[in-house]
């Protein structure tokens, strides 16, 4: 999404006015809340208004702490062979670890803003690193075998972390040790602002807006009814962009919409639904649309 594109709703302007204070004072913002409700686009937004480089680092169970702080990767070596004088033959060679350093690193020496997206994917062995980070402003270097044990963090290193709360359960605990050192700020679907992005990006009007929301709104109650992540404002702005850019109308009396919506919602149905097939799904989709 290009920067210009983002639409700052009522909602997204109080939760801005909110929000930029504490990461203006220093302190981590952890956004949380469910698949597509805009939490990355917004930690971005909030990153701009600081102007330092932004770094964007995505939460895996693969992350290490070598991905972090870095590792040796290979060796450099050096040969000097001097050969001034005919009859004196000397030859020096020295080889060195060739250190690489971790994403983190340079982000807390030179200040970036850091959107740790689903950082709760990452094992809790890996977030420890960010314990320190945050109380002491230091980056220990454990067990890299370098001359410093630690590295200091630079006054305007930021950091915004984001996570689903579903996505994760029972895949690993949020560390608590983490969770109390940000400050952290839920944020949930809500149809007014989703109509204003609706319009806003996609160029619609307001009543276009609602008919899409009316049936993804129903898709996601349906989901949330068997306790499941349903449709998000993603779905809806899909629908939206290829409508507009497709010259289809956004109305429920014409069938390349509806063709439209089912093969977008169909497979969200499938996922919520028990029992339900792709065909069953579509003839659902059909039905409510
Ligand atoms: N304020 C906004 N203005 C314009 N587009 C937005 C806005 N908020 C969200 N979006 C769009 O909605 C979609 C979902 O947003 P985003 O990726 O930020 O959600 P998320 O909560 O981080 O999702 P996930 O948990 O799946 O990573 C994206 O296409 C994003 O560009």
């Amino acid at each position: 999404m290009d920067r210009s594109d983002f639409v700052e709703t009522d909602r997204i302007k109080e939760l801005v006015s909110r929000t930029t204070p504490y990461l203006q004072a220093g302190y981590p913002l952890h956004l949380t809340g469910p698949t597509g409700v805009g939490k990355t686009a917004l930690a971005l937004h909030l990153a701009s208004k600081f102007d330092r480089p932004v770094m964007l680092l995505h939460g895996n169970h693969e992350m290490n702490n070598e991905d972090l702080i870095g590792s040796i990767a290979g060796f450099t070596s050096e040969k000097v062979i001097d050969n001034f004088v005919r009859q004196v033959y000397k030859k020096q060679e020295e080889v060195k670890e060739k250190w690489h350093p971790g994403r983190l690193v340079e982000a807390i020496q030179k200040g970036y803003t850091l959107i740790y997206d689903e950082f709760s994917r990452s094992s809790p062995e890996t977030n420890n690193l960010f314990l320190s980070v945050l109380e002491e402003g230091v980056l220990p270097l454990y067990g890299t075998k370098q001359k410093q044990s630690f590295l200091k963090v630079h006054k305007d290193f930021r950091v915004i972390f984001t996570s689903n709360p579903e996505e994760y359960a029972g895949v690993f605990d949020t560390q608590d040790a983490l969770i109390d050192r940000m400050i952290t700020i839920e944020m949930n679907n809500e149809t007014q602002t989703e109509r204003e992005i609706l319009r806003n990006r996609c160029n619609i009007l307001a009543k276009e807006a609602d008919i899409i929301l009316k049936i993804t709104g129903k898709v996601r109650k349906a989901c949330e009814k068997e306790n499941k992540n349903g449709p998000s404002l993603r779905a809806s702005l899909m629908i939206a962009t290829i409508c507009k850019k497709s010259e289809i109308p956004i109305s429920t009396d014409n069938q390349q919409f509806t063709t439209v919506c089912k093969d977008i919602l169909a497979s969200h149905v499938v996922k919520c639904l028990d029992g339900k097939t792709i065909k069953d799904a579509e003839e659902w989709v059909e039905e409510i649309s």
